[in-house]
Parts: C-alpha cells; structure tokens; sequence
C-alpha cells in the first residue's frame, strides 16, 4: 500500500439504484415501496423537455410526501450543457425537505463540472440554513469524462458515488451500437471458428472502479435496456460485481431482485471468507504469512479480499 492509505467508500448499500421519470409519479409510492437501496428520481433524459417544469414539482412533493423509508434518495438533475440544470437544483434545494439525500450530475466531463454544481449547492444550503450537506453522485457517459474520471473523482467532498451511463458513452464514443449495455452483437472475436463475446464495457468499468476506490467512492454499474433479458441483465451485473462494482440501475422493478442478488454476497461466499481469515489466523499463530486453503494459497492480500465481502456481507446485516 502507497504511504497514502486507501479510503473506505460510505458504509451503504448501493446495490440496486432504481430510476423513475419525474413526469410520471403514480411510479413513486411503487419505487418507494421496492427492494432497491437507491432510488433515482429523474430530471433528465427520461422527462420530455415540455415536462421538465411539472417533472420537477412532481418530485419535490414527493420528496416531502411519499414514505421512502431508509433508502438513500437522489435525483437527476439535467446537465450542465442545458438550461434546466440550475433550476433543478435550485428549486429542489429551496423547496424539498430534509430527505432528499442526493443530487446526481449526469454526462459529467471534468472536475470543473462538479466544482460548479458544489458551489451552487453550497450557496444555498448556507442561504436557507440546510443543516443535512447534500451528496453528489456522477455519471461516467462521455468521452470527455472517461478521460477525466480520476479528478472528477476527487473534485468534491460531497461526491459518494460514480456510475457508468452505457447509453450516452455509446453514443458520445461513437460506437456502433443501439443497445444499452450488455453484449453488443459485432463485437466479438474468433477462435477455432467460434465466435466469442467480449465485454465492450470492461475498460470503462475499470477506470471507473480504480478512481472510485482510489477516493473512496462508491463504484456503480448504470443501465442495461433490455429488461426482458434477466439473464443478460445478470451476466452484466456479476461481471461488474467481479470488477469492484457495488451495484447496479434499474430501469424496471424486473432488474431489482437481480441487482440484490448478485451484490450480496451468497452464503458460500462469505462462509470462505470467513474460514480464510480464520486459516490465516492459525498461519499466524505458527509465524507464517502464507498456508493453503483447499488446496490453493491464501496469504495477506487474501484476508483483505476476504474482508471485502464481509464489510458487504455486514451492511446486508446491519
Ligand atoms: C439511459 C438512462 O438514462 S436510464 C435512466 C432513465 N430512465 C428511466 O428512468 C426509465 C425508468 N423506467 C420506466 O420509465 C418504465 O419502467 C418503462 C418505460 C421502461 C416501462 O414502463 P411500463 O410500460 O409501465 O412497464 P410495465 O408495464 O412492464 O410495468 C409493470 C409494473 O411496474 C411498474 N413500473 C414500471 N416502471 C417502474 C419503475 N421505474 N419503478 C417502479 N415501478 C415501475 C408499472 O407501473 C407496473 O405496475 P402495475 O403492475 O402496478 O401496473
Ligand atoms: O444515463 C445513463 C446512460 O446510460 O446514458
Ligand atoms: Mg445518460
């Protein structure tokens, strides 16, 4: 480990961010009422813009109305390229309660884009005397913020978390796809005349996670369209969970279960881990650094993999 020691993100869970447009809020009660650990209002590219005005009221009286019980509660406001953005955050920091949780800036593209967004925030909270800071999570969906991931990862303390919006970065990187995350047809490669898939998300999701990690946010996987695909939706998520990511969106209540499932850690899962920590107990009582585990080596770096599930395993407990 560098001298400078690696911060743990906030102790929450962030498996399931489940999203509903602004402009329809007989969704609320029914988002509030799901299995998500997020919930994602939204300002942006689900709300026609003839609806962003009412898609906004919508969601401050629900803020202050609807029961959301312990979830974390975060908006999408519009980005910073459009005329809405201001507004949103604006009315909703003067108007909505105390349990809004979180504000989320869509298509950021640099630290200056968070920096804006922090000092409008800032300024209003000290005006109206909000005493609860609000909480920025990102979304990862250009080219311009791919390349900028690390200092926008450390371009506000209020910053928790940074998605991945496989949509816009398809679109922003010129892709050739229509899809919204997941297996992309002509990306693949062959082997013996077998075709084989790559994960086109990959390189992208690994940047994320690593300026995530390295400022102890929280690393999240974003959408994925095809929700008559459970399978694919799954295939998707346990490749982001294996990468370092924490959780995944829900575009429909379908995805909710499926996201809890993959990032929580099954029964097996943490009965292994806990029986390495307890092997490397016993190597360390003997003086050793390193022992077998079912036939393959455990060392240190295996009690902090080890604990990573566990720290999981204990906020599902909590
Ligand atoms: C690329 C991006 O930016 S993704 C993020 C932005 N996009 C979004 O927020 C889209 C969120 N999802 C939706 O708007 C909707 O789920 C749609 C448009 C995809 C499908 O909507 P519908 O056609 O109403 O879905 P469907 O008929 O299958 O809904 C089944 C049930 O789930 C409910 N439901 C649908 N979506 C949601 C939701 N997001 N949250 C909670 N409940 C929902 C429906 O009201 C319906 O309830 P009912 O059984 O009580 O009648
Ligand atoms: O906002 C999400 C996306 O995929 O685009
Ligand atoms: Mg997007």
């Amino acid at each position: 480990m560098s001298f400078r020691q690696q911060p743990l993100p906030p102790a929450r869970l962030n498996r399931c961010q489940l999203f509903g447009p602004g402009s329809r809020p007989a969704l609320f009660a029914k988002m509030a009422a799901s299995a998500a650990d997020v919930i994602n209002l939204d300002l942006e590219d689900s709300v026609a813009p003839a609806d962003k005005d009412q898609a906004r009221a919508n969601i401050i009286a629900a803020i202050n109305d609807v029961d959301w019980g312990t979830k974390t509660l975060s908006v999408r406001i519009n980005g910073l390229d459009t005329p809405f953005w201001y507004r949103d955050v604006v009315d909703l920091l003067e108007q909505a309660g105390d349990r809004l949780d979180q504000i989320m800036i869509p298509k950021a593209g640099c630290a200056a884009d968070i920096y804006a967004v922090d000092a409008l925030v800032t300024a209003i909270e000290r005006a109206k005397g909000r005493t609860k800071p609000i909480a920025f999570e990102v979304i990862i969906e250009s080219a311009a913020g791919i390349c900028h991931v690390e200092e926008i990862a450390a371009a506000s303390p209020r910053l928790q978390a940074i998605s991945l919006g496989a949509a816009d970065f398809a679109a922003s990187m010129g892709m050739a796809t229509t899809g919204i995350g997941g297996t992309q047809e002509n990306y693949y490669m062959i082997r013996d005349g077998q075709k084989y898939w790559p994960d086109p998300w990959h390189w992208a999701q690994t940047a994320i996670v690593a300026a995530c990690r390295t400022h102890g946010l929280l690393p999240v996987d974003g959408p994925f369209g095809d929700f008559s695909d459970p399978e694919g939706f799954r295939a998707q998520a346990l490749r982001s969970a294996t990468l370092g990511m924490v959780g995944k969106w829900a575009i429909h209540p379908s995805q909710i279960a499926l996201a809890n499932e993959v990032f929580s850690p099954s029964e097996a899962a943490v009965t292994e881990a806990r029986e390495i920590l307890a092997a490397m107990e016993k190597a360390k009582a003997e003086g050793a650094g390193a022992t077998v585990y079912k036939g393959r080596l455990v060392d240190i770096a295996s009690i902090k993999q080890a604990e990573v599930t566990l720290r999981q395993s204990d906020l599902i407990g909590a």
